[in-house]
């Protein structure tokens, strides 16, 4: 059997984050990646030179094109910059019926480049949230998505639970953006919390960690599994892949997607 996984993102040509951190994620996991690029960015590990959104026709031809011959078995979104293309990836998760959809709110580039423009906040809680299987908010996206705050852990579970009710089946909370040595992503189901505790790890080389841990996760809904045994994976690929880094580039470079093995 061959499994198959669509993203829907920004290229990043830098290669850590976005479309090509996806489509190695999926790779190196033995899942079959497509893509469908929603804008082109100028990007190294210094940061953001240039972004260049697709027009929404490019894009629905894109995802049409995979849709009627290669059936994905989860897609992921990304990078979606505009709330006119929120509105083409919801509309196309509907006509084509998928279900095991990954949303990675994306928001701003580690360097703080908007790859998301502020007025299309509420087109993403209004169109996608609701059509998520999976969303995967940073302490900073579930900030604005909620209007929460997220110092304390259980802020972050409140705000769990709000974006649970703006129609999200499990919400996975990355911890990243937390404070002190230990890490903790939590996962809501709408009943109880599973949480996954790791050491952070002391280094710059940190480029695309929420793209990546977000492609594995959809990598291991493609093959079947359950989102307890994806977000497990997810977690072990993201951390082999930040303890084990390229060291490339003069930034904050890519993590390494070659070091987690099954
Ligand atoms: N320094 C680190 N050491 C170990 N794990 C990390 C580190 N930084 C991030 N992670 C892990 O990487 C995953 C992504 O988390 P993070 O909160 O950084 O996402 P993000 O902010 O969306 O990433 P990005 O910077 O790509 O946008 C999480 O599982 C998090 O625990
Ligand atoms: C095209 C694209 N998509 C997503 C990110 C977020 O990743 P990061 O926050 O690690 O820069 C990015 N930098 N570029």
């Amino acid at each position: 059997m061959v499994y198959k996984a669509l993203t829907i993102a920004g290229s990043d040509s830098g290669g850590g984050a976005g479309i090509q951190a996806d489509l190695k994620t999926f790779h190196q996991l033995r899942v079959f990646g497509m893509s469908a690029i929603t804008a082109v960015t100028a990007q190294n590990t210094l940061g953001v030179q240039g972004v260049y959104p697709l027009s929404v026709e490019a894009v629905e031809r894109q995802i049409d094109s995979v849709a009627v011959d290669l059936s994905p078995h989860a897609v992921k979104t990304g990078m979606l910059f505009s709330h006119e293309m929120i509105e083409l990836v919801a509309h196309k998760i509907k006509q084509y019926k998928w279900t095991r959809i990954v949303v990675d709110p994306v928001m701003i580039a580690k360097g703080g480049a908007p790859l998301l423009k502020q007025e299309a906040v509420e087109a993403l809680q209004r169109h996608l949230l609701p059509l998520a299987y999976v969303l995967t908010p940073n302490m900073p996206e579930a900030e604005v998505l909620t209007n929460m705050q997220m110092e304390t852990i259980e802020q972050r579970k409140e705000a769990a639970k709000k974006l649970h009710d703006m129609g999200v089946r499990y919400v996975v909370m990355k911890g990243g953006h937390g404070e002190g040595n230990e890490l903790i992503d939590i996962l809501y189901d709408g009943e109880q919390f599973y949480e996954w505790k790791s050491k952070r790890i002391d280094t710059k080389h940190t480029h695309g960690t929420g793209c990546t841990f977000a492609a594995a996760i959809t990598a291991q809904l493609a093959k079947g599994k359950t989102i307890y045994e994806a977000v497990d994976v997810a977690k072990r690929f993201i951390q082999a892949a930040v303890e084990q880094t390229l060291q490339i580039g003069s930034g904050h470079g890519p993590t390494n997607h070659w070091a987690f093995h099954e």
